[in-house]
């Protein structure tokens, strides 16, 4: 089974190059400027340029309005966007169709009765991103390094792709994958030294850990 990794707060070039060298899928780019993680449209727009053919640039947003979607289309070469504020299922409609490019929604997820949103906005984005939900005090609404507990979505599907997310670790993510049975998997202070701050070492051990546990995955289903 192939596991498609997204490295998502990326602020530098160097950043870019090393998802990329490890083989990551996804490179996401923070547009909320309470993050540590977040760049300007004129600093993710060199970052997009700078990143190889088959690495898929997606900017991060918490309810954006139309003004900053527009300008950060126009000036940044994107392949998704994440919505990771309180979009409704509406307004995920209206942002995909308005900008042309594949949407994710992010859905956080703490009990059962967090999963009924999943089906509502599978209807309408192209891909979900299955995360924690984020502490009532934190100042972000996702990136806060906290896992919840997989047990709540195994053997669960929707009828879009989906992204595990949520305080992965190189440690902890071939058990995430086993648990969950995700296919694709997103980290972001998992792969960090300091916060804001992303390891080469890092990023290169989970992609790592996580493309193992793929294959592994793969062995165990029997071939006639
Ligand atoms: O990373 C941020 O600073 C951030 C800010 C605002 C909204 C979302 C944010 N991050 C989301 C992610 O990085 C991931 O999609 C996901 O939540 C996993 O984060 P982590 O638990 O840190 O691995």
């Amino acid at each position: 089974m192939d596991i498609q990794v997204k490295i998502c707060g990326l602020r530098t070039p160097e950043d870019v190059a090393v998802v990329a060298e490890a083989g990551a899928r996804y490179a996401g780019f923070v547009f909320f400027p309470k993050s540590p993680r977040a760049v300007s449209v004129a600093e993710a727009r060199a970052l997009a340029l700078s990143a190889p053919v088959g690495l898929a640039k997606v900017a991060l947003v918490v309810d954006a309005d139309d003004a900053l979607l527009d300008e950060i289309v126009d000036e940044v070469p994107l392949d998704m966007l994440q919505l990771h504020g309180h979009e409704s299922p509406e307004r995920v409609a209206q942002i995909r169709a308005r900008h042309g490019l594949p949407v994710m929604k992010a859905v956080g997820v703490a009990s059962e009765v967090d999963l009924p949103a999943l089906e509502a906005y599978g209807k309408v984005a192209d891909q979900l991103l299955v995360d924690a939900k984020a502490p009532k005090d934190s100042v972000l609404p996702g990136g806060n390094g906290l896992a919840f507990d997989w047990r709540l979505i195994a053997g669960r599907r929707w009828p879009v792709p989906w992204m595990l997310a949520g305080g992965l670790t190189p440690e902890n993510v071939a058990e995430a994958v086993r648990l969950t049975g995700a296919r694709q998997i997103d980290v972001s202070s998992g792969v960090e030294r300091a916060r804001g701050e992303k390891s080469p070492e890092l990023i290169r051990a989970f992609v790592r850990a996580a493309q193992t546990a793929g294959a592994g995955a793969e062995s165990a289903v029997p071939r006639f």
